[in-house]
């Protein structure tokens, strides 16, 4: 750590009266970028309405990269007093302090504690995590509940069950009518009851509902729970619009599992207005108590702060759990080395120094790919990735295998000290079960039908969020414990208009595929029954369910509709739950 070169002094009261004043401008900084976060935020209900797709679209990478740009300003402004104290520790140590103090009563201290740690992040270089000048702790416990008041509405249930529902919509009010709104208070009168006993109904205490709308794709939710005395149970309705701009009742989703996916990785983040982003997601852990924290601060969009939550739950589960790092199970990736933990949830990529004669793309490449991703409507079907730099492991913790392929394959991302194995590069991402394995695996035929049914909607899905895949084999995706499949290898992806899909010309002639002229972006969807599954029941159970995924048709079908604009409707919940249509 370079700051620890010199030797401590005493700090003056101008030292003191500077860190006050350079810790005022980091939390300046930080304001600004939440009102800025916030705004674009808030203008998700008016794309909805007026059903501002493209828009929306735009306001969700807007809103990712917001984060990187207050960042590089906050630094900028900072530069000057850097510049001045970058050498003296303990500086930094007063700073930190001084930001500590000021952030004491802040309503997203914990956002405001990541954009520091990003600032002076920015400072090191990454090169030193260290808590005396950075928070990789919290500076303080937070108390869930104490704001409860400023996150939720809570509905009286004295009355029947039709009130409820009349006093929650006269709470939540949209700038556009209902298409039918008895209609939809009668489907949800009935879905309740068809879901509660009499008895449970009767013994409802209360209707808890966050008060932010979250809005993603082309829906909104209200999101809340039913409380009885023994247990409660999720309570979310679904908003769609029509193409008249009238707003209708889509699905009630009571099942924690539903939620589970309606919250999954997978998915854009949701923009949900809110001044209280901790105690939002303080209520939703206990509606998805499956759920990690900083998943739920992630599908907020406070990706950043995801990370630091991420990584003090990496840091409590390295002091539970005494297992090692190991390469992943499943097909080496020519690209990617991927290790994991046995012992929790998440993989460990790193970009390798060099890749396989068939791979002709650079390192910027692959990092561009995994950018693209981030910024894309994942639809449910990509795993979202969280790059760190300069991440630690105890040295102790990794096996010598690992420790040995990672020498050979990543030497350039690697360093060691006497304890640590230091990665410069890293992404992780949600663990699955790769779907070649699962394949191999699984013998309950339902799942296998299931599994191999996923992947042909996986690849269409993508598809129709303008992305197509490249490298199909069914090594490139997982499942989850839910049964999905996702795709996790980004590095031969590019947009659907940059591939020319073509049909394999008809000829007697044996030798006439030999000499075809093919062109680099040419691609023959009739041969992808050769390379998505190799086993010979698999490949027909996909022609049965999927066949048209080997035609060019379908996917030059794709291709126009994306290049129209058109922006589907990636429903998260499944199709039995809807009221009324699949739109
Ligand atoms: N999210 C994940 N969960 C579980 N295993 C994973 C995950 N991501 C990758 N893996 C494992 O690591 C392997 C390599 O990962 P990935 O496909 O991302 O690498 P790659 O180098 O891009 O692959 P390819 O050689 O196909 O380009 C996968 O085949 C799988 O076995």
């Amino acid at each position: 750590m370079f700051y620890a070169r010199l030797s401590n002094r005493v700090t003056t009261v101008a030292d003191k009266a500077q860190a006050k004043k350079m810790a005022y401008q980091i939390m300046t900084s930080f304001d600004k970028n939440y009102r800025w976060f916030s705004r674009v935020t808030r203008g998700a209900q008016e794309r909805f309405e007026k059903g501002q797709w493209q828009q929306a679209i735009a306001a969700s990478k807007e809103r990712i990269s917001l984060y990187e740009q207050s960042l590089a300003s906050a630094v900028a402004e900072l530069y000057d007093f850097i510049m001045d104290h970058q050498k003296d520790r303990q500086f930094w140590e007063l700073l930190k302090k001084a930001f500590a103090e000021l952030i004491e009563n802040h309503p997203q201290y914990e956002l405001a504690e990541t954009f520091y740690n990003s600032v002076i992040g920015k400072v090191f270089r990454h090169k030193s995590i260290d808590n005396s000048i950075m928070f990789v702790m919290s500076s303080r416990c937070f108390l869930a509940g104490q704001d409860r008041h400023k996150v939720i509405h809570s509905f009286d249930t004295n009355a029947t069950v039709r009130e409820m529902y009349e006093s929650i919509f006269a709470c939540y009010r949209f700038n556009i009518h209902f298409e039918d709104r008895e209609r939809d208070m009668q489907q949800l009168d009935d879905a309740l009851r068809a879901r509660l006993s009499k008895e449970e109904l009767a013994s409802v205490t209360a209707v808890e509902m966050l008060k932010p709308v979250f809005y993603r794709g082309k829906a909104a939710y209200l999101v809340g729970r039913i409380c009885m005395p023994e247990r409660t149970v999720p309570f979310v309705i679904a908003l769609h619009t029509n193409e008249n701009r009238q707003i209708y009742v889509d699905a009630l989703l009571t099942e924690r599992q539903d939620l589970s996916v309606v919250f999954g990785f997978a998915r854009s983040y949701f923009m949900a207005d809110t001044q209280y982003p901790a105690e939002l997601v303080a209520f939703l852990h206990e509606l998805l108590p499956n759920k990690k924290v900083f998943e739920l601060f992630i599908a907020l969009g406070h990706y950043k702060h995801g990370k630091t939550a991420f990584y003090r739950n990496f840091l409590d589960h390295m002091e539970q759990s005494d297992d090692q790092f190991e390469i992943a199970p499943g097909i080496r990736g020519l690209v990617m080395m991927v290790f994991h933990l046995p012992s929790y949830g998440v993989v460990f990529k790193i970009i390798k120094d060099e890749f396989a004669e068939s791979k002709k793309i650079t390192r910027e490449h692959v990092i561009d790919r995994y950018k693209l991703v981030k910024m894309s409507d994942r639809v449910g079907r990509m795993a979202d990735t969280h790059e760190y730099v300069n991440f630690r492991f105890p040295l102790d913790r990794v096996c010598p295998a690992l420790l040995e392929e990672l020498q050979q394959t990543c030497a350039s991302s690697v360093e060691l000290t006497d304890d640590e194995l230091i990665i410069k590069h890293l992404y992780i991402e949600k663990k699955l079960t790769p779907l070649n394995l699962y394949l191999q695996q699984e013998t309950d035929p339902d799942k296998l039908h299931n599994a191999i049914d996923e992947l042909g909607t996986c690849i269409k899905q993508i598809a129709m969020a303008n992305i197509f895949p490249g490298d199909m084999l069914h090594k490139n995706f997982g499942i989850t414990k839910h049964g999905r499949v996702i795709f996790y290898d980004y590095d031969e992806i590019c947009w659907m208009d940059e591939r020319n899909f073509r049909s394999i010309p008809k000829s007697d002639d044996p030798y006439a595929l030999d000499t075809l002229s093919v062109a680099p972006n040419d691609v023959f969807p009739e041969q992808f029954e050769h390379f998505i599954v190799g086993k010979r029941p698999f490949k027909e159970m996909l022609k049965t369910l999927h066949g048209d995924l080997m035609t060019p048709e379908y996917w030059r079908e794709a291709q126009q509709r994306v290049s129209q604009g058109t922006i589907h409707n990636f429903t998260p919940y499944p199709k039995s739950r809807s009221f009324s249509r699949s739109s």
